[in-house]
């Protein structure tokens, strides 16, 4: 009898087995797959051989940043993150701040300061380096071996030829990420590939080889890459200031230590927000002013919003998402985090409207517009099968994105007040859904409304945040900054472009 059920036990298992191998045999693709085959065909000839290493990084576990409730338990929490090894981003910005303005003066004497600065930033590093180490590895210290790599470094791509040695000491592999990142970019300037116009000249509209969905894509970059038909201006963003009621912690780079989660305060709210890292620096870089209006035109789930709140700063806020569904889910995380939320401090600030952002127009014109739009959500499309974007059902919207981003962005320079800003942003690495969609927009407003805007440079600012993120300056990339996947940092992708409607 024992006999007769192993034998067919052994039986169902042959036969799941055979019908897992009849589908490899038929070559079935899931949702992930398609989207990872289009990346490396489009990706791959975007940013050539920097590509290998986004792609890695996008498989891997991403970084997140923490952000402090100010409505919570606020000290506590600080000391919480900081007892676990994370640093204030505030901090090091100002740091990064006060080391950039001593650059540009030639005094002798500040020479002095700013080597002592640098000199405690280099310090605060190393010190909290040593501190994760010791912490994720405590026997390496006793016992004298080598420290190595946390787990989630490792390139976990079986393609690449590139796998990391999870045995190495840290400080030599991430010297060699970094050396081959900076090697990579060098190689990508003088790369004939890249030609001069850097992404604006890497494939003719037409002929993409093996991207036959993505053509609908290339005709509106084809439209982008044509010269401008409308006045504009780009201009170096004067000045960055950090918010001064903001906490955001961070791990530094190469540290891929997580965080606690949320804890319920005595007022009753969540303690931290966890959120991608690069998500922040949209809400960041819009710079709100106390006093401002200000419109999050595709709001939900809300960590953006959230953020611009914990500024203490708005004076209104119109939090607008499409759906119904995306609503309720921005005013359950807004109730979560702040205290108050059904009487005084938020009921007076914050308004919840259900509208297209594309037809937007009830309200007055606003001081700062976050344009956080729907994109094809790269990180995501490779790891959810659910819903993705990537379903063969669901091509034609996908091919619609850039049309749908355009339509979003004109409209929110209509609905800035003359002189007000934007940003506009996507966690996109596709250059049409970037600066394609920000040279369309900008064409039509100037076409249908004689509206002209101002692009703001924000690279000098950028180079502020460059020991937490990993930027990617494409030579082409005329509008906006972006923050690449990279293991060590493996944030984003984030795309943002800030814009000034001209009086
Ligand atoms: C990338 S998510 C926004 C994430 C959000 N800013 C945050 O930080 O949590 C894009 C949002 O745009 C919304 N959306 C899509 N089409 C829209 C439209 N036409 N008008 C307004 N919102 C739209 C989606 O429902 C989705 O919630």
């Amino acid at each position: 009898m024992l006999k007769i059920r192993s034998i067919c036990l052994l039986q169902r298992r042959w036969k799941s087995g055979a019908k897992k191998r009849w589908n490899v045999l038929q070559n079935k693709k899931n949702n992930c797959d398609r989207a990872l085959e289009n990346f490396d065909d489009f990706y791959g000839s975007v940013y050539g051989s920097r590509w290998k290493n986004m792609r890695a990084a996008l498989l891997t576990r991403h970084k997140y940043i923490a952000m402090v409730n100010n409505f919570g338990d606020t000290e506590q929490t600080c000391s919480m993150l900081e007892m676990d090894g994370a640093i204030n981003m505030k901090s090091l910005i100002n740091l990064a701040l006060g080391r950039q303005q001593e650059t540009t003066d030639t005094m002798p004497e500040q020479g002095k300061s700013r080597h002592e600065i640098e000199s405690k930033l280099d310090s605060l590093l190393r010190k909290q380096q040593e501190r994760e180490v010791a912490h994720i590895y405590p026997s390496s210290a006793e016992d004298g071996s080598a420290t190595t790599l946390p787990q989630q470094l490792k390139y976990d791509n079986s393609q690449e030829t590139q796998t990391e040695d999870v045995n190495q000491p840290i400080e030599q592999s991430l010297t060699r990420a970094l050396e081959e990142d900076y090697r990579l970019d060098e190689h990508r300037l003088v790369d004939p590939q890249f030609g001069t116009g850097g992404l604006y000249e890497y494939m003719p509209a037409h002929s993409i080889k093996g991207m036959e969905d993505w053509v609908a894509e290339s005709e509106h970059y084809k439209y982008y890459k044509t010269n401008a038909d409308f006045p504009l201006t780009i201009e170096p963003e004067a000045s960055f200031y950090f918010p001064e009621h903001l906490s955001l912690y961070t791990y530094e780079m190469g540290n891929c230590s997580d965080f606690k989660g949320p804890k319920k305060c005595l007022t009753g709210v969540l303690s931290h927000y966890l959120m991608d890292g690069a998500s922040t620096l949209p809400p960041l870089f819009l710079q709100v002013k106390p006093g401002e209006r200000v419109l999050d035109a595709c709001a939900s789930p809300g960590g953006k919003s959230l953020l611009m709140l914990q500024t203490l700063h708005l004076d209104q806020l119109v939090c607008n998402d499409v759906q119904e569904s995306r609503i309720n889910k921005l005013r359950k995380v807004l109730q979560e985090y702040l205290f108050d939320y059904k009487d005084r401090w938020a009921c007076k600030r914050l308004i919840f409207s259900q509208s297209d952002a594309r037809n937007l127009d009830q309200y007055e014109q606003f001081d700062k517009i976050l344009v956080d739009v729907p994109c094809t959500t790269d990180r995501h499309v490779l790891n959810a099968q659910d819903n993705n974007i990537f379903k063969p059902t669901r091509i034609k919207e996908r091919l619609r994105i850039p049309e749908l981003q355009a339509g979003i962005l004109a409209n929110c320079l209509r609905l800035l007040r003359p002189g007000g800003s934007l940003v506009y942003s996507t966690c996109s690495l596709s250059p049409i859904q970037n600066d394609g969609v920000v040279h369309m927009a900008l064409q039509k407003v100037f076409t249908e409304y004689g509206i002209t805007a101002t692009i703001k440079d924000l690279s000098q600012q950028t180079s502020l945040f460059s020991d937490i993120f990993k930027f990617d300056h494409p030579k082409g990339l005329k509008y906006g900054q972006m923050v690449v996947p990279f293991l060590p940092a493996n944030f984003g992708p984030m795309y943002f472009s800030k814009i000034t409607r001209n009086m």
